[in-house]
């Protein structure tokens, strides 16, 4: 007795319309996009081989349905009816004269070897036309020599009908020497495993079997196409190769048609939720949209669904099929949000692959950064970081960047990562807590000690006066605290309720006998040295800047300045018709972030200046260029590489009181050279304007050569700039920047650090000789440097006529000028 089988899927090789069945007029022009990256080993449905790729074409077009209803119904049943005819296995049956059409017999083999997942079609030139039929589910086949041989050898799966020649396949020798080779899940399809699908033997003798392919085949490979070796990756990436070919294969099955059940427009989305690859694929021949909204899902689409459960072969064919991939649900979160949050590596790759937007915000501002964040998902991140690192400082709407969230959420090799990749660790979130403040909250020291040595700001204070000893101190965490106080912190901050850490602690406890007895300490050892520093503004800029500006005083009793205010940006007081039309811009045609050679704004200053955020160590210093940025009439992006000055302040400043020069600036971090430090803001006034203000402490000459002369007057209304003192070895170089205009009369004054600065160092430029020969007749330069070249006693016209700078006469004299 012979076990019967079951009609299957006709051949690789028939839908591919090389079979002799098929059709001449199938039209089989896939009719998917190939991305590039799809043609890489770990792509399952590049490991399916092109025949697979070009079959999911034909089944997402109209021209499967004509298929599948016409030519291909009509040989299905001529095939039920000879099959049911046939013996199990063909591999020995003479060619039948009446099979096939031989007028569209191919010249070349057509037999199909399945190594390990890999198929591959012989395609040896065939000189005798004998035909043979390698499992009664598939069509009669042009073979060659070699072939027929195999064929002999029962080398063929009934089951399939692809050659078992190499690779893993169960084996059957009911004769000893003579082997049968089948596949284990074809046999399963066959549902008679018990028996070998050649001889029907019982078949719980047979064996799985490894054999390498010995020789390497003259055939025409289908995959790997470089030849790699196979990587682990793809060889876990078997499994749903395996399962999807099965799939498409059984595709063909009368039994498995939609047109057997209507089912609804959500069942779309539950089969891609539920991984049901085979009714993804027969629902989206259906012509079900892959777009369609999920009532009670958030209206996500079935993207979403397959994405959220890492489905990354659904997700191929509801991208292939049309899917958007950027589409967001009700909470405004897109498939790779989804991926993201379940840590869905592949998937996430996938998508991303594909094109899918990294930057996206949801609901709450949430990108998919936020999202890997929060929840520890450090691969994810790594990925994100490696298609797109511009989202690295993405503040969400609550202001808080991806490294707050793993900051709160304790994921420490996450910090990590994102403190290497350059996440900025005192942006202010919306209450203006810096990334301590979270360290503290969560009591986690070692990522405490990680954000100070990425130079975190130890004494930042949030809306509620709070530093992070604060928090710390009120959150009860010990090792933060004694980490803080180690640090510097000052125990006798007030936050603005008045309290100091020790007044938020409880009493008693080992945090209020740590934070007590630095105390005293401190106490003691001001009462000795100095009547203390006193915080006069945690933040000069009103909350204008990115980063705060802190203000101490602990020289004198002089209260902060507040004769003028704080403006982030040039204003005027009256009209000056500075040229911001948009058409006039010299721009860009950057399609990403400025890095190729032609951007034709670094064209304008002949080439890009800055070299990862700073100004080349090889800048011109004597000469200093003009800038040109980057601007909105440009086609990168608003993150690329040649817009510094307009992302606004970044380095940790604090205005100090001097002991001979009234107020003055001073760095908290360390400064690399070339860093952009701030700019120097005020009113912009007319030279005439000027020429009538009697207070010229605060002018700065645009000296532009360009039409009339303009000067900066940040007397009224400025920023940091306009405290920076003369040094005579100044570390500060001042550059005219253009950015969202080009009115060439109107450049921004830009500090760049002109060397390396220390975190405390005092910052400052040359005013210039011109400054000095008027000004040395009231007071002589107080900057203390060894190398002063303007103090008392120093002959002020000695470097006459050698300033070499073009902004370096900049400040402006005009009531003493008319002396001259
Ligand atoms: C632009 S303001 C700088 C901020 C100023 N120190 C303040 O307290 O507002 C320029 C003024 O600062 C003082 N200044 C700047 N550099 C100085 C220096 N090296 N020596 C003495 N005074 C200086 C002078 O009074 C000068 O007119």
């Amino acid at each position: 007795m012979y076990p019967r089988v079951p009609q299957q899927s006709r051949p690789i090789a028939a839908y591919l319309g090389a079979g002799p069945g098929a059709s001449p007029n199938y039209e089989l022009e896939p009719a998917l996009t190939l991305y590039e990256d799809d043609l890489n080993p770990s792509c399952p449905l590049f490991l399916l081989g092109n025949p697979f790729l070009a079959l999911f074409g034909v089944i997402c077009g109209a021209v499967m349905e004509c298929m599948s209803a016409g030519v291909v119904a009509d040989a299905a049943v001529t095939e039920t009816d000879l099959a049911e005819e046939l013996p199990l296995c063909c591999c020995r049956l003479e060619t039948p004269h009446s099979g096939g059409n031989v007028s569209s017999i191919d010249q070349s083999c057509m037999a199909m070897e399945s190594t390990d997942g890999m198929l591959v079609r012989c395609q040896r030139r065939v000189t005798k036309q004998e035909m043979m039929r390698p499992s009664n589910t598939v069509h009669l086949l042009v073979l060659c020599e070699e072939h027929r041989a195999g064929m002999v050898k029962h080398h063929c799966c009934p089951g399939c009908g692809l050659f078992c020649r190499a690779g893993t396949f169960m084996e059957c020798r009911p004769y000893g020497s003579i082997s049968h080779r089948f596949h284990r899940d074809c046999a399963s399809i066959l549902r008679e495993l018990r028996f070998c699908p050649h001889c029907g033997e019982d078949a719980s003798g047979a064996k799985e079997v490894t054999v390498s392919r010995a020789d390497p085949s003259p055939s025409v490979p289908r995959s790997n196409p470089g030849g790699r070796d196979e990587s682990p990756m793809s060889v876990a990436n078997r499994q749903p190769k395996e399962s999807l070919e099965s799939i498409l294969m059984a595709l063909d099955d009368e039994n498995l048609k939609p047109k057997k059940v209507k089912y609804p427009p959500r069942q779309l989305y539950i089969s891609a939720k539920e991984g049901e690859l085979q009714k993804v694929v027969h629902l989206l021949v259906d012509g079900k949209d892959p777009n369609f909204l999920m009532e009670g899902q958030n209206k996500g689409t079935p993207l979403h669904a397959a994405a959220a459960e890492g489905h990354q072969e659904i997700c191929h064919m509801l991208v292939q099929a049309g899917a958007n991939l950027d589409m967001f649900d009700e909470q405004q979160r897109t498939p790779l949000m989804a991926a993201c949050e379940n840590n869905n590596v592949e998937t996430v790759k996938y998508l991303l692959r594909a094109g899918a937007s990294v930057g996206h915000k949801d609901i709450i501002g949430f990108t998919c950064l936020h999202l890997a964040a929060k929840l520890g998902h450090c691969d994810i991140v790594h990925h994100l970081l490696a298609k797109a690192s511009k989202y690295i400082n993405c503040q969400d709407d609550g202001g808080w960047t991806p490294i707050t969230w793993a900051i709160e959420c304790k994921h420490k090799e996450l910090v990590h990562l994102l403190l290497a990749k350059g996440a900025d660790v005192n942006l202010r979130d919306k209450e203006e807590n810096v990334c301590l403040h979270w360290a503290a909250l969560s009591g986690c020291d070692d990522i405490a000690l990680a954000l100070l040595e990425a130079q975190c700001d130890l004494n930042a204070v949030n809306v509620h006066g709070d530093s992070a000893l604060h928090v710390a101190s009120r959150e009860n965490h010990l090792e933060c605290v004694i980490l803080f106080l180690s640090r510097g912190a000052d125990i006798n901050q007030k936050n603005k309720e008045g309290e100091t850490a020790l007044d938020c602690c409880v009493f008693g406890s080992k945090v209020w006998t740590t934070l007590n007895t630095n105390k005293k300490l401190t106490d003691a050892s001001r009462g000795r040295d100095s009547p203390g520093e006193r915080l006069l503004s945690r933040d000069i800029s009103r909350g204008y800047e990115a980063v705060p500006i802190t203000c101490v005083n602990d020289v004198d009793s002089e209260p902060i300045p507040d004769n003028f205010k704080y403006i982030p940006d040039n204003c005027v007081t009256s009209p000056l018709n500075i040229d911001r039309d948009i058409t006039h811009l010299q721009h860009c045609s950057c399609r990403e972030n400025c890095s190729s050679s032609t951007c034709m704004c670094g064209q304008l200053s002949l080439r890009c200046w800055y070299d990862s955020g700073r100004l080349p160590l090889d800048f011109c210093q004597r000469e200093p260029p003009v800038l040109f940025e980057c601007n909105h009439a440009c086609s990168c992006w608003r993150t690329c590489r040649n817009r510094v000055v307009q992302n606004g302040l970044r380095a940790r400043l604090q205005l100090f009181r001097t002991q001979k020069m009234g107020w003055g600036v001073r760095a908290m971090q360390e400064i690399p050279q070339g860093t952009f430090i701030c700019e120097y803001v005020g009113e912009i006034i007319t030279d005439a304007e000027a020429n009538k203000r009697e207070n010229d402490s605060f002018l700065f000459t645009l000296d532009n050569k360009v039409g009339d002369v303009h000067c900066i007057d940040a007397r009224l209304f400025g920023n940091v700039g306009r405290f920076i003192n003369h040094l005579c070895e100044p570390n500060l170089l001042a550059v005219r920047v253009f950015t969202m205009h080009q009115d060439l009369r109107f450049p921004r004054i830009a500090f760049f650090s002109s060397r390396p600065i220390k975190a405390g160092d005092q910052i400052g430029f040359d005013y210039g000789d011109h400054y000095w020969r008027v000004k040395s007749k009231y007071f002589s330069c107080q900057c203390g440097s060894l190398k002063c070249l303007q103090s008392a006693g120093m002959v002020p016209n000695h470097r006459v006529g050698t300033g070499p700078h073009h902004i370096k006469n900049n400040f402006l004299f005009f009531v003493i000028l008319l002396f001259f």
